[in-house]
C-alpha cells in the first residue's frame, strides 16, 4: 500500500486537489481518509459550546484513533470512517466502510503536525495558497455550505484559523516532499502526482 498524506492550509485546495488526481483513475483503486472525520466526539458539549471550540488546534483531532485506522488499513483490514458534521460540530453517528486499496490518501490541515501519523505516508504533499486567497474561498464555504455567518468566519479566522495556521500548520510545510502550489488550478502538478499513482497500481 501507497499511503499519501495531503496537507496545506484550509481552503488551499486539498479537496479539490484529491479529487481532480482521484477522478481520472480506476475507481476502488484509490481510497481516501480526511483528517474532518476525526474530529474528536465532543457530544457531552451543548451545539452552543461546540460552536467554540478550536478546530484548527491539533488537539482537536482524535490521532489515536487515525492511526490506529491506518495500521489497519496497512494490514489489509476494512475500517469504518467516522462521518462529521459541519452543521453540528460533532461526529454523527453514521460511519462509512472504508477498505485498504493500493493507494490510500490522508487530507488534512494538521495531518503532517503529528510525527506518528507524518511516518506512515510514503510521500508527504504541501498544497501552498496565498493567506488572501485562503480567506476568500474560506468565507464564501463557510457562509454558504458551513453554517457560519460573514462575522462569526471573520471573528474565528483571527482568533484560531490564522495563529494555528501560523504555529503549526505553515511550519510543518518543511516535513513536505512535494509542495504545490494551488492560487491557481494547477495540472501540471496533479499529472504529476496522478502518474506516481498510476505507477504504483501497474
Ligand atoms: N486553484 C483554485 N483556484 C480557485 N478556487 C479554488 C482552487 N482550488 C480550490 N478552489 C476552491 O476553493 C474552495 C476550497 O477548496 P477546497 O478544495 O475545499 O480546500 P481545502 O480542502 O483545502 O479546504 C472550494 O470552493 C474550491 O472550489
Ligand atoms: N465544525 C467545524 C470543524 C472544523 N471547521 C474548520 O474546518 C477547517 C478544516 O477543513 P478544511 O476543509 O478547510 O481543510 C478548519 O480550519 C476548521 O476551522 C469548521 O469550520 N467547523
Amino acid at each position: 500500500m501507497l499511503i499519501i498524506g495531503i496537507a496545506g492550509g484550509t481552503g488551499c485546495g486539498k479537496t479539490t486537489v484529491v479529487n481532480q488526481i482521484i477522478n481520472e483513475l480506476p475507481s476502488g483503486e484509490v481510497g481516501v481518509i480526511s483528517q474532518d472525520s476525526y474530529y474528536n466526539d465532543l457530544s457531552e458539549l451543548t451545539l452552543e459550546e461546540r460552536r467554540k471550540t478550536n478546530f484548527d488546534h491539533p488537539k482537536s483531532i482524535d490521532f489515536e484513533l487515525l492511526e490506529k485506522h491506518l495500521v489497519q488499513l496497512r494490514d489489509g483490514k476494512s475500517i469504518e470512517q467516522p462521518v462529521y458534521s459541519f452543521l453540528e460540530c460533532n461526529r454523527t453517528e453514521k460511519t462509512i466502510p472504508t477498505h485498504p486499496s493500493k493507494v490510500m490518501i490522508v487530507e488534512g490541515i494538521l495531518i503532517l503536525t503529528n510525527a506518528r501519523i507524518r511516518d506512515m505516508f510514503d510521500i508527504k504533499i504541501f498544497v501552498h495558497a496565498d493567506s488572501d486567497e485562503r480567506l476568500i474561498r474560506r468565507l464564501k464555504r463557510d457562509v454558504n455550505e458551513r453554517g457560519w455567518n460573514l462575522d462569526e468566519t471573520l471573528d474565528k479566522y483571527l482568533t484560531n484559523i490564522k495563529p494555528m495556521h501560523e504555529q503549526f500548520i505553515e511550519p510543518s510545510k518543511e516535513f513536505a516532499d512535494i509542495i504545490i502550489p494551488n492560487n491557481k488550478y494547477n495540472t501540471v502538478a496533479v499529472d504529476i502526482v496522478r502518474t506516481i499513482i498510476t505507477d504504483k497500481l501497474a
